[in-house]
């Protein structure tokens, strides 16, 4: 991706802010003309002042100089911190942009990613995003503007010493182009270095206690550190180069200064020349030559950045598989009938559910079992619409799920995954996190119908307990009925179990299962087929389905009727 790509596939995200961008760029011109007339007043104090030694003389335009020097330091300081401030605005924009799509895109997409490669792309990659388009903008601006004026400035003083000045400039331009490509190429590997080293350490942070358990830490420090040599190597060349290019500029520049000094020095043996504008025309060389140089090192900086444009432009350009129809099916109430109708289903090239087929009832309780890796949490994932089906159709009342708005269709489901999820937080927090705004009436009966409350109410922080994700300081059995109490708190009218007892005692279990709240469709998968006993109809994945006559079942049939 060339600079003029990169840049033009972010910069329509600055929408909104440009006008600060053109506050910036007009506080860059009055700190350029302050400086400008600042040197001015430099040449006119050493022609009457220093070299006549005339005090009198040295008043006027050193108050002047202080005046102007006051009004562009504060004109600088204002202007450096609105381009800080609407760069950062900026970064704070695309990180959100980009974090609100990967939000949308389907789990396939996360396999093909590592976790740390994508968080190092939200950050690092973010940031040099920004360099290239706000902070790389107006540096060039800026630049511009400084060498037009103090060009106009030294063509006004001597247009033919100018001329021996502005050389340069096209030497500075081919060097940068000799260094831009390397550059580049050197940036694009310490990307990819930086967010390998992420999730090195976020893997291996994430399974310390594995890590611990099986001695393997000498092994993952060699992990680390094979990555940190890729990285080094990387970041030491890039910095080489750029410390080359510098050097480079410094010698030009340097031969140029003495060009202009020996001609000047020439025209004053002549008398064409006073020392006085020999002295502000250096100082403006000493002004020209920075932003000149700067030109070509925003070049570089520019270079570099397309390296991480080209790595979010990859995550930008990933489409979620799962959208909303353009038209939906608006659900006034769900009543809780799913249908799977001769639904396939193939995870790349691995077929998983092959015409299956199953109507689950309003209020119905259906234990979904079968052999390990037959698809039970894939059919639940289909529901969700985490993955459509590749052949048939799954109906919520009668509407194909596709015809559902997803967030509508997601507000009636409640999935509590075989994966325990902790967030950072308090247990209440963690409990309130499907139903934010719940009472503390309504936390409560959800802990309770999960079984948490008893051992929640034990610990001495009670319901304000903080957790965080990496260590729990919970046991599993407990942690799985928070899980479960966060479910319940939605109260949604489907509900779908993917194995919600594993870790717990039997009798546990069993209650946990009973108190589950009726009149609602659940699903339950499982493998404790002591728990069948309280399904209105069991579904083996493996070929059989049969119905039970479980207390369960005559409860519901109660509810029921109670309800017609
Ligand atoms: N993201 C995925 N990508 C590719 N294959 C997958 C993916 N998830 C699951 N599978 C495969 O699909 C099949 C069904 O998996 P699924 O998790 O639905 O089984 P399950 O019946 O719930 O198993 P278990 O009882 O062990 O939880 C398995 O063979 C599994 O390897």
């Amino acid at each position: 991706m060339t600079i003029r790509q990169a840049f033009g596939r972010f910069w329509p995200l600055t929408r909104g802010d440009r006008r600060w961008y053109v506050l910036v760029c007009c506080c860059v011109i009055v700190a350029a003309v302050c400086e400008t007339v600042a040197i001015l007043l430099f040449g006119n104090l050493t022609d009457h002042a220093l070299q006549q030694g005339s005090l009198r003389a040295f008043w006027h335009p050193a108050s002047a100089w202080l005046a102007v020097a006051v009004v562009g330091a504060i004109i600088g300081y204002l202007g450096n911190s609105l381009a800080f401030w609407s760069g950062e605005r900026f970064v704070r924009r695309l990180r959100a942009h980009v974090f609100g799509h990967v939000q949308e895109l389907p789990p396939d997409f996360f396999q093909r990613y590592r976790r740390g490669d994508l968080v190092e792309r939200l950050s690092g990659d973010v940031e040099a995003i920004e360099q290239l388009v706000v902070s790389s903008t107006i540096g060039v601006l800026s630049a511009v503007f400084r060498v037009v004026l103090f060009a106009a400035a030294a063509f006004w003083l001597r247009w033919d010493l100018a001329l021996v000045t502005f050389v340069l400039a096209p030497l500075l331009w081919l060097a940068a182009k000799v260094f831009s490509g390397p550059i580049r190429r050197f940036a694009r590997s310490e990307r990819i270095a930086d967010g390998a080293i992420t999730s090195v350490l976020e893997e291996s942070l994430g399974t310390i206690e594995l890590t611990q358990a099986y001695n393997r830490s000498p092994a993952e420090e060699q992990r680390l550190d094979r990555e940190a040599v890729a990285w080094m190597r990387a970041s030491v060349s890039g910095a080489r180069r750029s410390e080359l290019y510098e050097q480079v500029v410094e010698v030009l520049e340097t031969l140029c200064v003495l060009g202009v000094i020996g001609l000047g020095v020439w025209e004053i043996s002549h008398g064409r020349m006073t020392l006085g504008a020999l002295l502000s025309f250096t100082a403006f060389l000493g002004y020209l030559y920075p932003p000149l140089r700067s030109l070509g090192e925003l070049n570089l900086t520019a270079t570099a950045a397309t390296a991480a444009t080209e790595r979010l432009d990859e995550l930008l350009s990933a489409e979620p598989t799962v959208t909303d129809p353009e038209h939906p099916v608006e659900l006034a109430t769900v009543h809780g009938r799913v249908e799977f109708d001769r639904v396939g289903f193939r995870y790349r090239d691995v077929d998983v559910l092959e015409d299956f087929g199953l109507t689950v009832e309003p209020g119905e309780f259906v234990v979904l079992t079968g052999p390990s890796g037959i698809g039970k949490s894939t059919i639940a994932k289909l529901l969700l619409r985490f993955h459509d089906p590749t052949a048939g159709e799954i109906r919520l009342d009668g509407v194909p799920l596709t015809s559902l708005q997803v967030r509508r269709l997601r507000e009636s489901i409640t999935l509590l995954p075989q994966q325990t999820h902790v967030l950072a937080g308090t247990i209440r927090a963690n409990i309130t996190y499907g139903r934010p705004g719940a009472t503390p009436a309504e936390i409560l009966a959800a802990a309770r119908s999960a079984n948490a409350h008893d051992f929640i109410t034990a610990l001495p922080e009670g319901y304000d307990t903080p957790l965080t994700p990496s260590s729990p300081t919970l046991s599993g059995g407990q942690l799985k009925r928070l899980t479960l109490a966060r479910a319940l708190l939605r109260n949604t009218p489907i509900l779908v179990l993917d194995e919600p007892t594993t870790g717990l005692d039997a009798p546990t279990a069993h209650q946990l299962i009973q108190s589950l709240p009726p009149n609602r469709t659940t699903i339950l998968i499982t493998h404790d087929h002591s728990l069948t006993q309280y399904a209105d109809r069991v579904v083996d994945l493996s070929g059989t389905t049969y119905g039970s006559d479980a207390p369960r079942a005559a409860g519901r049939l109660l509810s029921a009727a109670r309800e017609l």
